[in-house]
């Protein structure tokens, strides 16, 4: 099972601001949203569980092993993350490279790392892109790729930051297939999120941080309904949220169709 024990965790870029205050999360199994302000410390969060920074105190374990014991690369081979600006990723001028680029990193057979790139990028719905060159893409191209080149590496933990940024109603859907299916896998899938509807409608779990801890931990059902949190956080509550409490009807809904079938309910008993 695929885990990741966070205690203490405190992190500073600069002497005189801490960015991290003492995390302390055990994430495993569900699906999680990471939210929260500008600034509150998320994508430092992330990064420090990638091994790309290294805590200033306290410590991350990764299925029982201090992450600190392993080498980057090593990290890679468990911990896989789609940045939030494909840009900072993507250096490669052909699309199917760029995504073979992972597998092959990690010393896989150039078959094999060809298997998986096409096989990831016909999940991001690319896998007629693949001699082009990703600057000739769209930046919302773009992101799949780098979320492609991330699938393709096969990793237990995967980490998104900001995916849905740029994307249109169909990308989104995507996204949302993608996630479910690394669940099933048994991944672990973290995502920061400024979508709040996003995040409502696909986590189990949400975390808010701010600035630099944990507001509030629980189911996202539960997060949701916590209007003081969320305000305190400056958080908005999802618009199906928004739009059940405009139209004077009671209960907490994560989705579309859960207000839907609220809104049938209160019409015809
Ligand atoms: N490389 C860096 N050097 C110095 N300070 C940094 C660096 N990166 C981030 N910070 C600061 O650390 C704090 C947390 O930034 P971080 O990017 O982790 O927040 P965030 O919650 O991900 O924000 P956003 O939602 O805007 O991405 C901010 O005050 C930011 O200015």
């Amino acid at each position: 099972m695929t885990e990741l024990l966070i205690n203490y965790l405190h992190f500073s870029y600069t002497k005189d601001m801490e960015v991290l205050k003492g995390i302390d999360l055990h994430l495993k199994d569900q699906t999680t949203a990471i939210v929260g302000q500008n600034g509150a410390g998320k994508t430092t969060f992330v990064k420090l569980l990638k091994g790309l920074l290294q805590p200033t105190e306290g410590a991350i374990q990764f299925n029982g092993s201090n992450t600190k014991d392993y080498t980057a690369a090593n990290l890679a081979e468990h911990i896989g993350m789609v940045f939030q600006n494909p840009n900072d990723q993507i250096f490669k001028s052909k699309v199917l490279n760029e995504v073979m680029f992972g597998p092959l990193n990690i010393g896989q057979e150039e078959n094999e790392a060809r298997d998986k790139a096409l096989e990831a990028l016909k999940k991001v719905g690319l896998e007629d892109r693949l001699e082009k060159n990703p600057y000739d893409l769209s930046l919302s191209e773009r992101k799949m790729i780098s979320i492609a080149a991330v699938l393709a590496m096969d990793t237990d933990v995967v980490i998104f930051d900001e995916p849905t940024m740029g994307q249109d109603f169909a990308g989104k859907e995507r996204i949302k297939e993608i996630i479910s299916e690394l669940r099933s896998l048994g991944k672990l899938v973290l995502c920061i999120l400024h979508d709040m509807d996003f995040a409502a409608e696909v986590f189990e779990r949400t975390i808010v941080f701010n600035q630099g801890n944990v507001l509030l931990d629980g189911s996202t059902r539960d997060v949701f309904s916590d209007e003081n949190v969320l305000e305190q956080a400056f958080l908005e509550q999802p618009h199906v949220m928004q739009i059940a409490k405009n139209i004077g009807l009671d209960g907490i809904y994560t989705t579309e169709s859960e207000l839907v079938a609220a809104l049938e309910r209160a019409w015809f008993d």
